[in-house]
């Protein structure tokens, strides 16, 4: 894995360094990206609601400036997380879905949960801290597993109503507190297509920011049970021939990548890298 991208408690008083901002609209962009001179962007007209220094790119600091408003400088757009999933270079999309998590978190963790008192980031370390009652709050991680259902040259794929018409994908589900990754698969595919499943494989993780998951990816065969799809969560769930497969997800997915890497198993071919 390339190390263009890591992670970093950054000391805000200090100056220099890049910066991203963030806003309600996705991150600021210009025609040279993403990532602005820092002490330039500060002195932009922008609602800064808080600052965090978050790791450093190609050796540089960067820092985030999370906002109260989109307002745009001249020369500059937003462009929304999911398009740098989509597209663009894979390293500084990790640094945007971190900074997002960071953003968010930090936010929504401006009062203490336990006593309401304001919390304030602790120096050197991702946390906020209550003075009145001690609580400290770290960054949210929310487990999902993602699983491919196979049947041998077959496939179990569904499709939520929210997706784009015609692309089906791998179940997944969130992790509940009490259960292992082996019990929330085998729960969640039960919940959703009503299918028993054996011979869990772990696969691979990968973050997924949107707004704060670590996916957790796994192969299961097929058991037993006739696929009755869950009406609320999935629209429509079918087994596919694997030389027959429907619109999938997008390609730097984890759900994409535990289809195309059980397709190049199946047909001997070379085994697809999940993108980190
Ligand atoms: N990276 C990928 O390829 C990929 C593919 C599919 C799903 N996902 C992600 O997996 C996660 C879980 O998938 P899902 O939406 O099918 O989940 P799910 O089947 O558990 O159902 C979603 C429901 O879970 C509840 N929920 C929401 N947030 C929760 C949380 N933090 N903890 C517990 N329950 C919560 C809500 O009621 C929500 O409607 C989502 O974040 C989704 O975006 C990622
Ligand atoms: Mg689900
Ligand atoms: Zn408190």
């Amino acid at each position: 894995m390339s190390e263009r991208w890591t992670t970093a408690v950054l000391d805000t008083a200090l100056p220099g360094g890049w910066a991203v901002a963030r806003s309600s609209q996705g991150f600021l962009c210009n025609a040279q990206g993403v990532l602005f001179e820092r002490d330039w962007l500060k002195q932009q007209p922008l609602d800064v609601l808080a600052e965090h220094g978050i790791g450093h790119f190609d050796g540089q600091p960067v820092y985030l400036l999370e906002l109260r408003s989109p307002d745009t400088p001249d020369d500059c757009r937003w462009q929304g997380l999911r398009q740098f999933m989509l597209e663009g270079d894979f390293q500084v999309y990790r640094m945007l879905g971190y900074a997002a998590q960071i953003g968010t978190w930090a936010r929504e963790h401006r009062f203490c949960g336990s006593c309401g008192g304001a919390m304030q980031q602790v120096h050197g370390e991702r946390a906020m801290h209550c003075a009145r009652c001690e609580l400290r709050s770290y960054p949210r991680i929310s487990p999902s597993m993602i699983v491919l259902v196979t049947r041998g040259d077959e496939v179990l794929l569904a499709r939520s109503p929210r997706f784009v018409p015609g692309v089906y994908s791998t179940l997944a589900g969130f992790a509940e507190p009490g259960e292992s990754a082996e019990d929330c698969l085998r729960r969640e595919v039960m919940e959703e297509v009503q299918v028993s499943v054996r011979n869990i494989q772990y696969i691979g993780s990968q973050c997924w920011p949107f707004p704060h998951s670590m996916m957790l990816g796994f192969h299961a065969e097929y058991a037993s049970g006739d696929i009755v799809p869950q009406l609320d969560e999935i629209e429509d769930a079918q087994w596919f021939h694997i030389d027959a497969l429907p619109a999938l997800p997008a390609g730097r997915s984890i759900a994409r990548h535990l289809i195309d890497l059980y397709v190049a198993r199946r047909s001997g071919l070379p085994e697809p890298v999940l993108p980190g």
